[in-house]
């Protein structure tokens, strides 16, 4: 049986309107012609099914979506807007990412980009405080901001994490972390963290003079994230951090409605991405989920650092870091380098991102060989030596934390 019809959903004559939406997809077919492969992803990303149907009326043909540019593997697709609920991430995935992904006709298919509209970005908040909110938050202007995650991740009690959180913070850290699988497990949970750690806050920023902020992972099920969030705000820090691809958008953009109202900032875990970015053959791009939690509405993005412990090259990190920053429909999000970073790898990040990036150490503030406290102030001393110039090795002379913590691990980039 023949499915050359799906080639009705191919049009390389045709120019798309100002308000698709484009997806940009790298497709590998399995045995059929590239253009029925696109076909295919056209048709079963929009109106279509696996066979022909007897009548399609006029209104329904319009909303099918047109394969546009074939080049190599390359396929643009134009999706009318009304195949779109407004201001739905999970609906515009179950649409374009959604069944294609588990198409037999396909060896491989890959969401590489999608170009959205300025009709369909209005339905989107975005983030709440974007960079310059977070700027204002800390009345820092100069320099990448800090954050820490304490390590080991999970097993600390309330009383041994807020101290942990006490020193990074006394130490200069500017955000303290909960790592993306501490939530509220038997050994502390949530509320009791919560109310310690705000404890330790309050101490750190009384002797440092200044503002600190705590991430604190509501990542639940259903209304308890909300729950969480709404404790948050009571106790008066100004930030929450969820595992936004574990917790799923449709959670996100419920907790994004709900820091509207308590005025709370959103840090995106992107923990379970390399599930489906990582195969450059197939899946879905960073570049497309950065986009998407953009709109959603975090204000801090995990985008790796090209000389960590996380798989992804510089370029890539630096484009990702790009989409985060640049002018856009709703406000920017800071973008930030995470998973093993430590003082030494600090030029290479500023270099990388320039200072609007929130360089995040776990390992490397922890692991210091004087502890905690000394970990903090090694990363800040880097921080302040690359801001001013000075190499770290010259900057050491003076400062025994970052001393000692080249002494550990020097300029390694961990595997
Ligand atoms: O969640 C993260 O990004 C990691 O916990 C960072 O930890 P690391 O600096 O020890 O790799
Ligand atoms: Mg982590």
């Amino acid at each position: 049986m023949s499915f050359e019809w799906y080639t009705e959903f191919v049009d390389l004559s045709y120019e798309p309107e100002e308000n698709e939406i484009i997806c940009v997809f790298r497709v590998e077919p399995d045995g059929i012609s590239m253009e029925e492969a696109a076909g295919r992803v056209a048709s079963e990303s929009s109106v279509g099914t696996w066979t022909t149907l007897a009548k399609l009326p006029e209104r329904i043909k319009r909303l099918m979506a047109k394969v546009f540019e074939i080049d190599g593997n390359v396929v643009k697709i134009a999706y009318p807007l009304d195949l779109f609920e407004e201001g739905s991430i999970p609906q515009l995935l179950s649409s374009v990412a959604g069944n294609v992904f588990g198409m037999k006709a396909l060896k491989n298919l890959r969401l590489e980009d999608i170009e959205f509209p300025a009709e369909y970005c209005k339905h989107f908040s975005g983030p709440l405080l974007g960079i310059e909110g977070v700027r204002k938050l800390f009345g820092v202007y100069d320099r990448p901001l800090t954050a820490t995650v304490p390590k080991p991740k999970v097993g600390f009690d309330a009383d041994e994490y807020a101290d942990i959180a006490y020193q990074g913070w006394s130490g200069g850290i500017d955000f303290i972390k909960d790592d993306e699988n501490l939530t509220s497990q038997p050994f502390v949970r949530f509320e009791k963290r919560l109310e310690k750690v705000m404890k330790a806050r309050e101490k750190a920023e009384k002797e440092t003079g200044e503002k600190k902020v705590y991430l604190a992972n509501v990542t639940a099920v259903g209304k308890e994230m909300l729950r969480r969030a709404k404790l948050v705000a009571d106790y008066g820090n100004e930030y929450v951090m969820v595992d936004i691809l574990t917790a799923g958008f449709s959670a996100v953009q419920m907790l994004r409605e709900e820091c509207e109202d308590l005025g709370l900032g959103i840090h995106a875990h992107r923990a379970m991405h390399a599930a489906f970015t990582r195969n450059p053959k197939h899946g879905i791009s960073l570049d497309v989920l950065v986009k998407i939690s953009r709109l959603a509405g975090v204000d801090n993005f995990h985008v790796g650092t090209g000389v960590g412990k996380m798989e992804g090259s510089k370029d890539m990190v630096k484009r990702l870091a790009d989409i985060c920053r640049r002018e856009w429909y709703v406000k920017p999000v800071f973008p930030v380098s995470s998973g093993g970073l430590h003082p030494g790898l600090v030029p290479d990040i500023v270099q990388l991102f320039g200072k609007d990036v929130i360089i995040q150490a776990g390992g490397g503030v922890h692991g210091h060989p004087d502890g905690t406290h000394a970990g903090a102030k090694a990363l800040r001393q880097a921080i302040d030596a690359v801001i001013k110039g000075i190499s770290l090795d010259e900057h050491a002379k003076k400062h025994a934390e970052l001393a000692r913590a080249l002494e550990k691990w020097g300029y390694t980039r961990p595997k």
